[in-house]
């Protein structure tokens, strides 16, 4: 949390109510009549309750595999994930549904998607509503209140046909966070909204983890976003490759041992490379001794030495 929505926090009549998230060596393989396809393949991750999160990478990369697994939508093929207590893959059918229903709120990419448009805002809420107040037997705040969470306070008569595009995704928010959700999952929020609106969801999404604490994931092409929720954490190839906090750039150590290096760098490097490893405290130095081209020659590793270049 930044010090400004610290401060919020600690004003906020709400107490703080985000779970945490951990997913441990995750992996997801989806069969198909093609054969299997590998979506994850061995996500570690930790999300501190209360914390605010953005998913990047590349389209295909598994981001949206994650956050069906993390909302309950599915089961992954193998790996743990914990969200709160639970361990999601221990979870009875009934025990999913009431996380879906009161744990985890999820906003589908496309505003229009997550309600129902002939509908006033409140009536939308309210009907999101009913199963969390029936499978946890929790008191939940009125549709007003939420909508005010969001920026659209006073809006609750209107019909969700006659808002803007930006208004219309705030009420998709509004609807994530009907029955006062613990993890707030929420997909491209921002593709499809100018720089106005995009802030306008931002500060929305601000406003609900500084006053309720809510945990929250977003998932996103926009690195502006990633950027503007402080930490962002990139995809590639069904796992964490690397993550940015605060502006840094830094790689992640996968559970197998693996790092994966940045595109720039890998595109530099082909697929084996030979490096020598020097390490010390701080640091892992690869020196690239051989490629696999120079390999396939008569000379191998000696007459590559020092070539491509260096790594660290
Ligand atoms: N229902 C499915 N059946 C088979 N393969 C799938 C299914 N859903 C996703 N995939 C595959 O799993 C991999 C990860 O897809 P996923 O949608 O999770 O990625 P993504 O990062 O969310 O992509 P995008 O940014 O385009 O939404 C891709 O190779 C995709 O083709």
């Amino acid at each position: 949390m930044t010090a400004a929505r610290q401060d919020a926090a600690e004003t906020a009549a709400q107490p703080a109510g985000g779970v945490a998230v951990t997913c441990h060596r995750l992996i997801h393989i989806y069969p198909t009549a093609t054969g299997d396809v590998v979506a994850l393949s061995g996500v570690d991750l930790n999300i501190a309750a209360g914390e605010m999160l953005a998913l990047v990478g590349p389209s295909g990369s598994g981001k949206s595999t994650l956050v069906a697994i993390l909302g309950g939508l599915m089961r992954p093929s193998a790996g743990r994930v914990y969200v709160g207590d639970d361990e999601l893959s221990r979870l009875s059918a009934k025990g999913l549904a009431a996380l879906r229903g009161a744990t985890v709120g999820t906003v589908l990419q496309g505003a229009e998607r997550n309600l129902l448009p002939y509908l006033s805002l409140s009536r939308n809420i309210w009907l999101a509503q009913r199963p969390a107040a029936r499978l946890a037997g929790r008191r939940l705040d009125p549709p007003e209140a939420i909508l005010d969470l969001v920026g659209l306070g006073g809006a609750g008569a209107r019909r969700v046909s006659d808002l803007t595009p930006g208004q219309r995704q705030r009420a998709a928010l509004a609807q994530g966070l009907a029955a006062g959700p613990g993890l707030l999952l929420v997909d491209e929020p921002t593709s499809q909204l100018d720089v106005a609106g995009r802030d306008e969801v931002l500060a929305a999404l601000d406003t609900v983890n500084a006053r309720r604490g809510t945990t929250v994931v977003v998932v996103t092409h926009d690195g502006e976003v990633g950027a503007r929720l402080g930490r962002a954490v990139t995809i590639r190839d069904g796992r964490v490759g690397a993550e940015g906090r605060d502006g840094r750039d830094f790689a992640v150590v996968a559970g197998d041992g693996t790092i994966q290096l940045p595109p720039e760098t890998s595109a530099a490097f082909p697929a084996g490379t030979l490096f020598e490893v020097d390490q010390d405290d701080q640091s892992i130095t690869l020196r690239a001794v051989a490629t696999p081209s120079s390999l396939d020659g008569d000379d191998g590793v000696a007459s590559a030495s020092g070539e491509p270049g260096h790594a660290r």
